[in-house]
Order: C-alpha cells, then sequence, then structure tokens
C-alpha cells in the first residue's frame, strides 16, 4: 500500500494546482490496477533501474544477475561464491568513497577483502545448509540425496513446442503494457494542460487527443485479450506436453519404481507439472509485464528527473539481495513441500485403493488411518508455515523499502517542484510511474517466487522424466523366431539375485536350471522363498546380480525388452483388472485377437460360465474390483491364453478356485501341455496344479535342490516330499463337527473334495490316532464322491469332479483304496493294504460299487511310505 499511503503526504507538501487533488485516488486506483498480490525478482529491477544511471553500477547489476542466474543452475556453491565475489567487488567501489582520503588502497583492500571472504564464508553455508535440509532423504533416512535443480535453460526447453505462440502472446503482451504505461505522461500533461490554461495539447485540441487516446487504449485492450488468451492456451499445451513426457518415462520405467508406490508419480503428474507449466507461461507473461513496466516507467521517471530517479533506485540493491535469497529458499522449500504433497498422495492413494478400504473398515483402523495421514499433512503445514513466515517477512521489507522510496520521492520532489525545477504534472507523472514501478517490482518478485517454485516442481518433474531404467525399453537385439508360437528353451545360469531396494537381503544364491521348449514345469518352495522373483527375472522386471539367463542360448540382457515379452505371458497371483469390457481385458495385450479367440480363450480358462450370466456377455463392462478372485484370475488366465505365447508363466493362478474351477483350468493347461507347443512354467503350492507338469523343480534357500518329475521326487526322505506334507498338513485338519456339517449340499461337496485332492498325496499318519482320524475323514469322503455324482452323469471319465493321478507307479507306498472304507470293512482293510504295500483304487471299481453303469478312469490314492 506505499504508494498510495505516501502519495496523500507528498501531494501535500507540494500542492499547487486545485487539479493535483485528483492525484492520491488516481495514483491508489493506477497502483492498484498494476501491482500484483505475489512478489517479484527485485534483480532484474536493479540491474535495469541500475543501468541508465551509473556507468560504474552496469557491471555489478550485470554480474549480480549473472550470480542470480547460476543459483538457478545446479551449481549452488559456486554461485555463492560468484554472488559473494560480486559482493566483493561491489564494496571497494563503495567503500572507497566513503573513505578518508589518508586511508590508503592497501587497507582498504584488505579490510573489504576480509569482509568479502567473510561474506563468501557466509553465503556458502548458508547454501549448503539450506541445500542438506531440503534434499530428500534416502529410504534409510541417513545421507540426504543431492536434489538436481534444473537450470532456467532446462526449465524452458519444455516451453519450446509452444514457442511460436508464447511469442506471439508476449509480443501482444508488450503493445499492451506500452499503451498502459503511456498513461502517467499522457495524465501528467493533462494536468499541465489544465492547470496553464492553455490551448493545445500536443498541439492538438483536446477533443482530438481524448479520441485519439480512446483508440489506443482499445488497441491496447485487444493486446491484452490477445495475450492472455495465448498464454493460457499455451499453458494448458505446455502442461499437456510435460504431462505425457513423463508418463511416457514412467511408463518405460522398471517394476521398481511402482514397487515404490504409485502416489508420488502421480502427484509428479499432476501438481508438479501444473506449477512448472503455469510458471512457464501465465506466470513468464505476469513477469515480462512487470518487467516492461519497470524498464518503462525506470526509463520514463528517469527522463523526468533522473536525481530525483536515482535517489529513489538506491533502496534497490538491498531488496534484491532479499529477493535473491528468498527466491532460493521458495524453491528449495517448495521441492520440500511437493514431496511431502507425494508422500501425502502415496498414502491416500493406497489406503483409498478397493481391498486397502475393505481391510481398513473391516479392521476399524479408521482412527489410526487419519492419524497416519494427519502425519503427513502435518509436514506439509510445517513446510508451507516456514513459506508464509519467508513471505511475510519478505513482503513487510519490500512494503518497507517501497514506502522508503517513496516518501523520498515525495519530500524530495516537493523540494524541486517549490524549487521550479519540475512542474506539478512532472511530479503527478513521477508518483505515477513509481506507483507503476512498485507494481511492477512486486509483480516481478511474484514471477522470481513462482519461477523458482518452477524450478523446484521442475526438479521432480525432470527426476521423473530423466529416470534411466535399469531394464531399458527399445535397447537391444530384437528376439526372431521362426515358428509360432516360438521354441524357446531357457537356461539360469547360476543366478544370484536381489531386490535393489534390499541389496542386502539375497533372495536367489545361484539358480540354475534349464526349461526346455513345450515342457511343462512346476517350480515350487516355502513362501517367500523367490519363486516369483524367478519369473520376474524371465520377464525382465528385475535383472540377476550375478550370473546369467539364457533365452534360445544367448544372454536374456542382449535382447530387446519387449521383444521377449511378446513371447511371453504372464498371469499373476493376483491379477489386475482394468475399467473396460471383459472382451478389452482379455484382449489386453493382445489387440489383434479377434472375437472368436477371445471366446475360445474365455472357454478355456473357465470363463464361460459367469460371462453367459453377465448382462451383456463379453461386451459387459467391469472395473477393475467388479468381480470375485477366482472370475479375476481367469480373465487373466484368457488374457494370458489369447496370447498364444511361446512361453506360459502362471503365478499360483488358480489359487482364488474352488476346486471345479481349479480342475477346469488345469484340465485346459493339461490340454496345453499335451500339445507340447507351449512352454508353461508354473508357480504353485497345490499339490493337483503341480501334479500337472511334467517336471517339478524344488526352490529353497535362494538354489534349487530338487529337480524331476513327480515319480522321482516323490519318494521318502525328498524335500519335495516334505515340502508338500508341511503344506498338506497346514491344509488338511478334518475335524468330525465339520465332517458332519459338511453334508451333501454342492458347495459343501466342493470343499470336501477341494480336502480330497490335497489327501490324494497324504502321508498317511504313522500314530494309530492319527490313522483314526484319517479313517474317519476318507470314508466321509467316500459318502461325499456318491453324493457328487449326479444321477444324469454320463458314462464318462469323471470329468469336472475328482482330480487324481495314478500313483501306482510309487515303489515303497502304500495306499488305501476307499472300497476299503465300507463302515463295515475300514478297520480290516487298512491293516490289510498296509501289510500288502502299494495298492490302488480305480475309481472304476470304486463307482462300479457305487453305481454299476458309470465308469471313471482316475484314482484316489493315499500314499504312505
Ligand atoms: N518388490 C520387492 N522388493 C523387495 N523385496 C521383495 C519384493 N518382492 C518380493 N520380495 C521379497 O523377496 C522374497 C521372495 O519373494 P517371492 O515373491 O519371489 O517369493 P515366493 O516364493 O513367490 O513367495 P509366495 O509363495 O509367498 O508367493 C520375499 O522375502 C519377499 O519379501
Amino acid at each position: 500500500m506505499w504508494p498510495a499511503a505516501t502519495a496523500v503526504v507528498g501531494i501535500r507538501s507540494c500542492a499547487r494546482a486545485p487539479a493535483l487533488r485528483v492525484v492520491p485516488a488516481l495514483t491508489r486506483s493506477i497502483w492498484l490496477a498494476t501491482s500484483h498480490p505475489r512478489p517479484a525478482p527485485i534483480h532484474i529491477a536493479s540491474r535495469l533501474a541500475l543501468s541508465p544511471s551509473n556507468g560504474s553500477t552496469l557491471p555489478l547489476a550485470r554480474a549480480f544477475s549473472n550470480s542470480i542466474i547460476r543459483l538457478d543452475k545446479t551449481e549452488p556453491v559456486k554461485a555463492a561464491q560468484s554472488i559473494s565475489s560480486t559482493a566483493k567487488d561491489a564494496i571497494p567501489t563503495t567503500s572507497s568513497e566513503d573513505k578518508e582520503a589518508t586511508n590508503t588502497k592497501e587497507a582498504a583492500t584488505a579490510t573489504t577483502g576480509s569482509l568479502a571472504s567473510r561474506l563468501s564464508a557466509r553465503i556458502r553455508s548458508l547454501l549448503q545448509s539450506q541445500l542438506a535440509k531440503s534434499a530428500p532423504k534416502s529410504k534409510d533416512g541417513a545421507s540426504p540425496a543431492p536434489t538436481n535443480f534444473p537450470d532456467l535453460k532446462r526449465l524452458f526447453s519444455l516451453a519450446m513446442p509452444q514457442k511460436r505462440n508464447i511469442l506471439i502472446a508476449l509480443a501482444l503482451l508488450l503493445v499492451s503494457s506500452s499503451i498502459t504505461l503511456t498513461v502517467p505522461f499522457a495524465i501528467g500533461r493533462l494536468i499541465d494542460f489544465f492547470t496553464s490554461g492553455q490551448n493545445a495539447l500536443f498541439g492538438l485540441g483536446f477533443g482530438t487527443v481524448a479520441a485519439l487516446m480512446l483508440l489506443i487504449f482499445a488497441i491496447g485492450a485487444g493486446a491484452k485479450a490477445g495475450s492472455n488468451i495465448l498464454l493460457e492456451l499455451s499453458g494448458v499445451r505446455v502442461i499437456q506436453g510435460i504431462r505425457n513426457q513423463a508418463y511416457r518415462s514412467a511408463l518405460r520405467q522398471d517394476v521398481e519404481l511402482a514397487d515404490k508406490g504409485a502416489g508420488d508419480v502421480v502427484s509428479r503428474l499432476s501438481v508438479d507439472t501444473n506449477i512448472v507449466g503455469e510458471s512457464l507461461t501465465s506466470d513468464i507473461g505476469d513477469g515480462l509485464r512487470a518487467g516492461a513496466t519497470v524498464l518503462f516507467a525506470g526509463t520514463a521517471m528517469f527522463m523526468i528527473s533522473s536525481k530525483l530517479t536515482l535517489l529513489m533506485m538506491a533502496v534497490v540493491p538491498p531488496a534484491a539481495i532479499g529477493a535473491v535469497f528468498y527466491g532460493r529458499y521458495l524453491r528449495d522449500l517448495t521441492h520440500k513441500t511437493q514431496d511431502a504433497v507425494g508422500q501425502m498422495t502415496r498414502l491416500a492413494e493406497e489406503r483409498l485403493s478397493p481391498p486397502a478400504f475393505r481391510t481398513l473398515t473391516a479392521f476399524n483402523t479408521q482412527r489410526q488411518e487419519l492419524r497416519r495421514f494427519d502425519g503427513k499433512i502435518g509436514s506439509i503445514v510445517d513446510l508451507q508455515t516456514k513459506e508464509a513466515y519467508a513471505s511475510g517477512f519478505f513482503y513487510a521489507g519490500t512494503g518497507f523499502v517501497g514506502n522508503c522510496a517513496i516518501l523520498t520521492l515525495l519530500t524530495y520532489g516537493g523540494h524541486l517542484v517549490s524549487r521550479g525545477e519540475i512542474s506539478v504534472g512532472d511530479l503527478t507523472s513521477l508518483l505515477m510511474y513509481t506507483a507503476y514501478l512498485g507494481g511492477g517490482m512486486v509483480s516481478l518478485t511474484s514471477f522470481f517466487a513462482s519461477l523458482m517454485k518452477g524450478l523446484g516442481a521442475g526438479a521432480r518433474v525432470f527426476e521423473l522424466i530423466d529416470r534411466e531404467s535399469n531394464v531399458a525399453l527399445g535397447k537391444g537385439e530384437t528376439l526372431s523366431v521362426s515358428t509360432t508360437p516360438a521354441r524357446l528353451p531357457v537356461r539360469f545360469e547360476d543366478v544370484h539375485f536381489t531386490y535393489p531396494s534390499r541389496p542386502q537381503q539375497p533372495i536367489l544364491r545361484g539358480v540354475t536350471l534349464d526349461i526346455e521348449p513345450g515342457q511343462s514345469y512346476a517350480l515350487v518352495g516355502g513362501s517367500g522363498a523367490g519363486k516369483s522373483s524367478v519369473h520376474s527375472l524371465l520377464l525382465r522386471f528385475y535383472d540377476p546380480v550375478k550370473g546369467r539367463i539364457l533365452l534360445a542360448g544367448q544372454d536374456l540382457a542382449s535382447y530387446r525388452p519387449e521383444s521377449v515379452r511378446k513371447h511371453l505371458a504372464f498371469v499373476p497371483q493376483e491379477p489386475i483388472l482394468f475399467d473396460g469390457t471383459l472382451e478389452e481385458n482379455i484382449k489386453y495385450g493382445t489387440e489383434s485377437a479377434t472375437r472368436e479367440e477371445v471366446e475360445q480363450a474365455a472357454r478355456m480358462a473357465g470363463c464361460e460360465s459367469f460371462i453367459a450370466e453377465m448382462p451383456r456377455g463379453l461386451d459387459t463392462v467391469i472395473g477393475s474390483r467388479q468381480l470375485s478372485g477366482g472370475q479375476r484370475q481367469r480373465i487373466a488366465i484368457a488374457r494370458a491364453l489369447v496370447r498364444k505365447p511361446s512361453i506360459l508363466l502362471l503365478d499360483e493362478a488358480t489359487s482364488a478356485l474352488d476346486s471345479a474351477s481349479e480342475l477346469m483350468v488345469n484340465k485346459a493347461i493339461e490340454q496345453i501341455i499335451s500339445e507340447g507347443k507351449i512352454t508353461v512354467w508354473i508357480v504353485a503350492h497345490r499339490l493337483s496344479t503341480i501334479k500337472s507338469a511334467n517336471n517339478i523343480q524344488v526352490l529353497e534357500k535362494g538354489k534349487i535342490v530338487e529337480q524331476g518329475t513327480f515319480e522321482q521326487l516323490d519318494r521318502p526322505g525328498s524335500r519335495f516330499r516334505s515340502l508338500m506334507a508341511a503344506q498338506l498338513e497346514a491344509n488338511a485338519e478334518p475335524a468330525e463337527a465339520e465332517v458332519d456339517a459338511q453334508g451333501e449340499s454342492g458347495k459343501e461337496r466342493t470343499t470336501a473334495l477341494d480336502k480330497l485332492h490335497r489327501l490324494s498325496a497324504l502321508i498317511p499318519p504313522s500314530t494309530p490316532e492319527e490313522r483314526e482320524k484319517l479313517k474317519r475323514e476318507l470314508s466321509v469322503m467316500l459318502r461325499l464322491v456318491r453324493g457328487v455324482l449326479p444321477a444324469d452323469q454320463p458314462e464318462s471319465k469323471g470329468e469336472g469332479i475328482v482330480d487324481a493321478r495314478p500313483l501306482s507307479t510309487h515303489d515303497n507306498a502304500w495306499s488305501v483304496t476307499l472300497d476299503t472304507l465300507e463302515p463295515e470293512k475300514e478297520e480290516s482293510k487298512i491293516e490289510e493294504t498296509q501289510k500288502e504295500g502299494t495298492a490302488v483304487l480305480d475309481r472304476e471299481t470304486l463307482l462300479a460299487k457305487v453305481d454299476g453303469s458309470r465308469k471313471y478312469h482316475e484314482y484316489f490314492v493315499v500314499d504312505r511310505t
């Protein structure tokens, strides 16, 4: 408010003519119109303001300004040195003027030299501590990672695609600003015209002048509209360009980025890009307008009264130094604030994701979550509080400096008017130009501050854009294949692996294995053994830290990742569906698939029945969580099948399926396996799934400890058997009450059948009590098997009922046949079978007892060594 307030005092002190009464109000309204609510790069002002006045100050201003520009670059300490050396250069000039003539030049140099070096050290330490504080902490919180702020050139390069529009907008802006800036001059002349009683103004009649001015103002308004529209539109396009660039970069990253959570990336894409785009377009417009205002107003003032102008300009350098430090502080603060916003977004996004939201609702952890979120907001508020204090003090300071300047103008200006050195009109123009200058400088500070904010946010955007992926897309040789599906042997050779986020935790410690084309493999191991990690390495989500993976005899890392992934299909543990139709979801990644191919894949994956129940079949739109877990898995399997891959990777792909669906999917997989065209590599816990593979690999403690066929591995003392036994024990815990409660309803039957699957490979108990328990269970199962067979079941192989393979090849094993479990014979038969060694029940025999008309060709076996 300084120009308006002090204008009153100034005008009163030199009031001569009635027309002057209008000046304070006029000054105030013009100042309000030109001032900006936000701060300004006084360094530019200082350069401009100082330039015409004093030859010796021009280099200083330039050097200072250059130092400030260097501050924006990535070398803050060098910039600090530069600033201090600029200050050092400045001190001899000013101090030598003030010194007594008796002072020797050496003494002055020594004094100023030590002052300058102290100043230099102080600035350097300030900047270093600021940088250290603002730099994001590393994961362990120990050592801060240095922040690389982009230089202005890099920042401006983002606006290059809109260069033409921006330049036109800026040219229009200069036209409109120039017109606005002639107003104080015209008013000064008008005041002199009215107070002097002349007949002509600029040699023209008043009416003509007024009409001309109206025309000029209209042109100014048009130019302003044009520049505003063009800048806004350029801003939108620039933001669009930055977002595209950043998103493209995000999509090309390796999965490590996603492991950290998407929230931070999302906030970079949304908030940071916005800040950068704004600072490159509308803020640049504001800045240029303000710069032109300051330049024009300063020059005009200088022409009206150089003495007065120079006197006023003395206040600029301290304000400029303040602006530099404020700007820099703001830039670091913005970077930190944006980081904090990123963390908050990450938390909110994670917690509001459908599965997380269900969990927090079910566990009543809303308060706890709110506290956690509050903590995140708290750190943002802390940073914003610092910003509030910084801007409060800064603006108070610049306001104070401005008031001092206007006071000087009015006091000394009034004096000059009273001495007749300048006219009242001149003083009025000066006063108005001061208001313009003040407003312009405030706007410049605002522009400077937003540019600094842009740099802070830009650093985060560039971090994303520049992030190098370890597994770079588009780099490497194209994997060329002669057949479809391609026959691609895989070999892991002494592969060691740790996740980048946990380099101290080895996951694989020398895995060596072979995958032959057209074969099927099951990778088994305890939870957390690293099975999924093995698949991740083949998919090149990560690269091994040691050893190598060979694909078709060549290092996997030498291929273009996309060309390898084209031949792989992957069904993850937790399949992801996207918003869209079922067909779109199945075709995801295989856009060329026809409707028939989609339908066939859906059929093979066992999706047919539930798709048929959907209102629009394959065209039904689904959200990411609008299907059951088992349905999602089946869609994901269909998605993999429609791809017709060379290698099909299934990671617990049937874990969420019930037995009937699992059986259906397993049959589809078995069919694929039997065709021998596609290599199938399964990660599984369930025996029924594992057994469908020709080869089994057992992963333990980061190594493959056993591999072979099921028959080879299912032997006493094998790691595989103990692994299976441990899992089965954990799963098969039948209780009498539960068994009784099962009845024969479809759902319960399915549950019991699931248990039956597991029991088909159970190691029978050795103690009489446990054997008792097993007998009870098997007898219930027998009842269930009878119950589950529909009366109209055609003569068949028992499809869709029970999945169990012949295990008759097992040496030294024994089995309890279900027919031994007919109530009256149970006890004796078990004993008997134990003595006999291996005996197998074929279902045909079993079911012949149940219903002589049916034939079944599969077996239930209870295996025991
Ligand atoms: N993105 C990751 N970053 C860091 N560590 C990870 C990551 N993913 C998995 N791990 C760790 O790597 C180890 C192996 O995990 P992996 O998922 O490969 O095991 P798994 O054998 O597939 O387990 P499960 O059978 O339970 O799915 C685990 O200890 C796990 O904590």
